[in-house]
């Protein structure tokens, strides 16, 4: 089946650059989009989790957003996370990033009180996706952080019915069977985005064809190169690329996970993004001594070429 799709290759969910004071740093936005637009990264998923989204005012998500559709320039597509907890201010940012001229929209599941049936998160997803009814609208299924399980295949069918934007899932859990029905789904007709960046292999060999992580910002060609062996069918040279991706991402878990780990390499790689805001925990000088040591041991600095 050969579907037109709207995303595709690696998509970067870019951290948000703050000051040491802990204030957002819009300047770094325009060094960054640069990054991205010579690495061969299709687009950025901004202020999901790895951007903080949960972490940030709302107005802070809109300068964001503002910042990286201005830098983005068209070079690469910009999807803005806008879910929370509040519908009334999840309308408030899909409507700004139609306004501001984003490409597409995402949201998660309201994890604090929670939607109990499918019908429930089509509820509050609904008056969302129609404030920015002309862009796609992907749903973030991230089970492990919302606690939201409800069936993502359900949801799909049901939310096309009310929601004519709904374009695909953000799919960031581990549940493969229900990935690739959500992929089969209507003879393809969603997208769907592989979320987990250590089994990227797993995602593109059941049919993903686009894929949002926090790596993809510092490695990214690592994952190209992954993306390039499966479609040469060099499945043998692909699990080997996997296993160093995993390789890395040990030692990113080892030092706090995909936020705090990965923003403390943004910053040893010389992109200055700062510190995570509370309440993760400020990386020590000791700890990014021994960040390096551990990124060195494992040959980390030879696969970024792009900084
Ligand atoms: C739970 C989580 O943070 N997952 C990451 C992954 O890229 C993750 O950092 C990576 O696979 C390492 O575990 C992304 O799916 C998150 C993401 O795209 C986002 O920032 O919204």
């Amino acid at each position: 089946m050969t579907q037109q799709r709207f995303l595709k290759g690696l998509i970067a969910a870019p951290f948000t650059p703050m000051d040491e004071a802990g204030k957002v740093n819009l300047s770094v936005i325009e060094t960054y989009a640069g990054l991205i637009d010579k690495n061969e990264v299709s687009g950025v998923f901004i202020c999901g989790t790895t951007g903080e989204s949960m972490s940030l005012t709302t107005d802070e998500r809109k300068r964001i957003a503002e910042a990286w559709v201005a830098q983005a320039n068209k070079r690469f597509k910009v999807i803005v996370h806008v879910g929370g907890t509040s519908q009334p201010q999840s309308i408030e940012l899909a409507a700004h990033a139609q306004g501001i001229g984003a490409d597409a929209i995402s949201l998660m599941a309201p994890g604090f009180f929670k939607p109990e049936k499918v019908k429930d998160l089509v509820d509050f997803f609904e008056p969302i996706a129609a404030a920015a009814a002309l862009l796609p609208f992907y749903y973030y299924n991230m089970p492990s952080i919302t606690g939201v399980f409800l069936p993502v295949n359900e949801f799909l069918l049901q939310g096309k019915a009310r929601i004519p934007n709904l374009k695909g899932v953000k799919y960031t859990h581990n549940n493969l069977m229900e990935m690739q029905q959500c992929i089969n789904l209507n003879g393809g007709e969603f997208e769907v985005l592989h979320g987990f960046d250590e089994i990227l292999l797993t995602g593109l060999a059941i049919g993903a064809t686009a894929a949002v992580g926090s790596t993809y910002n510092y490695i990214p060609a690592l994952y190209n190169e992954i993306m390039d062996l499966v479609k040469q069918g060099n499945l043998e040279k692909a699990r080997i690329l996997q296993n160093v991706s995993v390789d890395v991402i040990s030692v990113v878990i080892k030092h706090g996970g995909g936020v705090r780990g990965g923003k403390a390499i943004m910053n040893l790689l010389g992109l200055n993004c700062g510190p995570c805001r509370s309440p993760i925990a400020e990386f020590t000088k000791d700890e990014y001594k021994e960040l390096k040591v551990d990124l060195e041991k494992i040959g980390f600095f030879n696969l970024v070429n792009q900084f």
